[in-house]
């Protein structure tokens, strides 16, 4: 399979301050792909780098062959619509209906007519089973709900690639749990590849295809595979603990 996101010898950091360097890796369409690593280990500082918020110290990253480390402004625009992100916070504005928190992205970006985009909207949130609730405004759902939504919204433009940020955080187990069902929905149906930053073993084991783990001593990522192959094979008996870990061990 083609590898749609490449990331190719990337040094990052915040000032003079090198958080990871020297990470290669390539995700392929369709993989469900983790990153995990310590707290503060720049999981995060990662994630912002390859929807290309952040310009890296050194080396490329690739999104669907377009270089977004090296793009102008005009095509790093361009190539923001390849993908979506969802953020640890969901991110929806407060003062707009789910509805209109979908359609304020399409109208941004599109020249598609209004009843267009209600049905796009429509559609969306269909797919996250919140057809229902297109009037109600983010204060009157649960919290579950406003990630499925943030996740509607994500997908506004159909894009190929989506990011989440600790997607289930703040989640009681069976919200969390569906949102992992939808998450494996979502790659079923549209072949979406999906990277995600998250802590949850769960997650991790019911629907990760592949994990890095970075590691903040080396800066380097220290693994990179099945993790439930990892947790009994890798060499390195820190990834191993850590997926075998239960329940609020430290990370
Ligand atoms: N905007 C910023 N400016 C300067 N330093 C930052 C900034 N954002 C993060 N950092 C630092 O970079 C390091 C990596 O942070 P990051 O949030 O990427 O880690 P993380 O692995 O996602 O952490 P966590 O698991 O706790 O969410 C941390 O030491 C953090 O303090």
């Amino acid at each position: 399979m083609e590898a749609v996101i490449k990331v190719d010898k990337l040094k990052m950091g915040y000032g003079d301050r090198v958080i990871m360097e020297c990470l290669d890796f390539e995700i392929k369409q369709g993989e469900i792909f983790i990153i995990l690593g310590g707290s503060g280990c720049g999981k995060s500082t990662l994630l912002k780098h390859m929807i290309g918020l952040y310009k890296p110290m050194a080396g490329d990253i690739t999104i669907k062959g377009k270089n977004i480390v090296k793009a102008d402004a005009e095509k790093k625009r361009d190539i923001m619509k390849e993908f979506g992100v969802m953020y640890q916070s969901g991110a929806l504005f407060g003062s707009m209906t789910l509805e209109e928190n979908i359609t304020m992205i399409l109208e941004e970006v599109t020249d598609m007519s209004p009843q267009e985009r209600h049905e796009r909207a429509m559609e969306k949130l269909a797919l996250v089973e919140l057809d229902e609730f297109n009037t109600f405004y983010p204060a009157e759902i649960s919290g579950g709900m406003k990630k499925r939504a943030a996740i509607a919204r994500a997908m506004a433009l159909n894009p190929d690639i989506l990011f989440f940020d600790e997607p289930s955080a703040g989640l009681d187990p069976i919200s969390a749990a569906n949102l992992d069902a939808l998450i494996l929905k979502l790659r079923e149906e549209f072949k979406t590849t999906i990277v995600i930053v998250t802590h949850e073993l769960e997650s991790i084991f019911s629907i990760a295809d592949r994990i890095i783990m970075l590691d903040k001593e080396t800066k380097r990522i220290i693994e990179d595979g099945d993790p439930r192959k990892l947790k009994n094979e890798s060499k390195n008996e820190w990834v191993r603990d850590f997926l075998n870990r239960r329940e609020s061990v430290q990370t």
